[in-house]
């Protein structure tokens, strides 16, 4: 039901305005692409791309309070892309769609591929912070449960591992990093320079007295295929992402991205179609809001 020219007619300049709010959120915050990217994640990866991440019901637990969500921001930004929208086409073009073509434009605007995706996505009439406690994954996960989580989107061994290149983008706090350190699994090694350098910037195991974040590679603010060539030196961020650089399953992989681009950004792209098309509602089960916070 999802379709490229979907807005053909009701709003034909919706990707053009997502495309010109992005280019300004970017000139102004250089890290704000990397949080568009992981919002198209996380709003996909619980109930699927419905804009549920963005509800925040007066009195309940929504989405956006699960401690998985921690660190993902901009979402004042997309709500101000959805007004422009209105302005323009009122009705028509869902929050979901917002959060999926900010993705995509935030992918290209560092530098990454150009991606078509289609458009059609509804938005939800509810969310529920248990389902992204249940669904949304920690940085510890193995290759095993990270391989399920993209296998039953329908994304091959390739595209997984590609779809875990969006690493290349953007930073972790140390929240996420202090286990590797502190109680670090046997097979969990680590460049030690590397190492030095994460326990001088997340200095104990106490979440509250490790503010400060580091970035997932050494080009955070560019979509380019470092991420790969840094995680093979033992300098990934986070467990899963030193994990894929010697299971066997995905390692090969991991060396040919990191050596070619092209390669990558071409796996990277249909994987990026399959996640932010994955179980989106149908006409009748969704609606499109007209404001993002709020169901109608
Ligand atoms: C098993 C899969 C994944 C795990 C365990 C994971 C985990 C994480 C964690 C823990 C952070 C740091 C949050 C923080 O401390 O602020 C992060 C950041 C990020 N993730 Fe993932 N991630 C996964 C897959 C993905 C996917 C599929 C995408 C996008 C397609 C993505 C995009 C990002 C981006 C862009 C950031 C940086 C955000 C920022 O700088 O604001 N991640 N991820
Ligand atoms: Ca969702
Ligand atoms: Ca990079």
């Amino acid at each position: 039901q999802l379709a490229y020219d979907y807005y053909k007619t009701t709003c034909p300049n919706a990707e053009a305005i997502v495309r010109r709010e992005m280019l300004s959120f970017a000139f102004l915050d250089a890290t704000a692409p990397a949080a568009f990217l992981r919002l198209m994640f996380h709003d996909c990866q619980v109930q699927g791309c419905d804009a549920s991440i963005l509800l925040d019901p007066i009195g309940l637990k929504s989405e956006i309070k699960s401690s998985r969500n921690f660190g993902i921001r901009k979402l004042d930004a997309i709500e101000y892309v959805k007004s422009a929208l209105e302005a323009e086409c009122p009705g028509q073009v869902s929050c979901a769609d917002i959060i999926a073509l900010a993705a995509r434009e935030s992918v290209a605007l560092s530098g990454g591929p150009h991606i078509a995706i289609p458009l059609g996505r509804k938005d939800s009439r509810a969310s529920n912070y248990q389902q992204a406690d249940a669904h949304l994954p920690s940085p510890s996960i193995s290759v095993d449960a990270f391989l399920h989580i993209f296998m039953a989107k329908g994304l091959n061994l390739e595209e997984s591992v590609a779809i875990l290149g969006a690493h290349t983008l953007g930073a972790g706090h140390c929240l996420n990093i202090i286990d590797r350190l502190y109680n670090p699994k046997p097979d969990d090694l680590m460049n030690p320079v590397f190492e030095a350098r994460l326990r001088l910037q997340c200095p104990t195991l106490n979440p509250l007295m490790n503010l400060t974040a580091t970035s997932n590679d050494i080009t955070p603010i560019i979509f380019d295929n470092q991420y790969y060539r840094d995680i093979l030196l033992g300098k990934g961020l986070f467990f899963i992402d030193s994990s894929i650089s010697r299971d066997p399953r995905t390692s090969d992989i991991v060396k040919q991205f990191a050596i070619d681009q092209d390669y990558f950004f071409r796996a990277f792209s249909s994987a990026f179609v399959k996640l932010s098309s994955a179980n989106t509602l149908s006409k009748t089960k969704g609606e499109v809001r007209k404001q993002c916070s709020r169901v109608n």
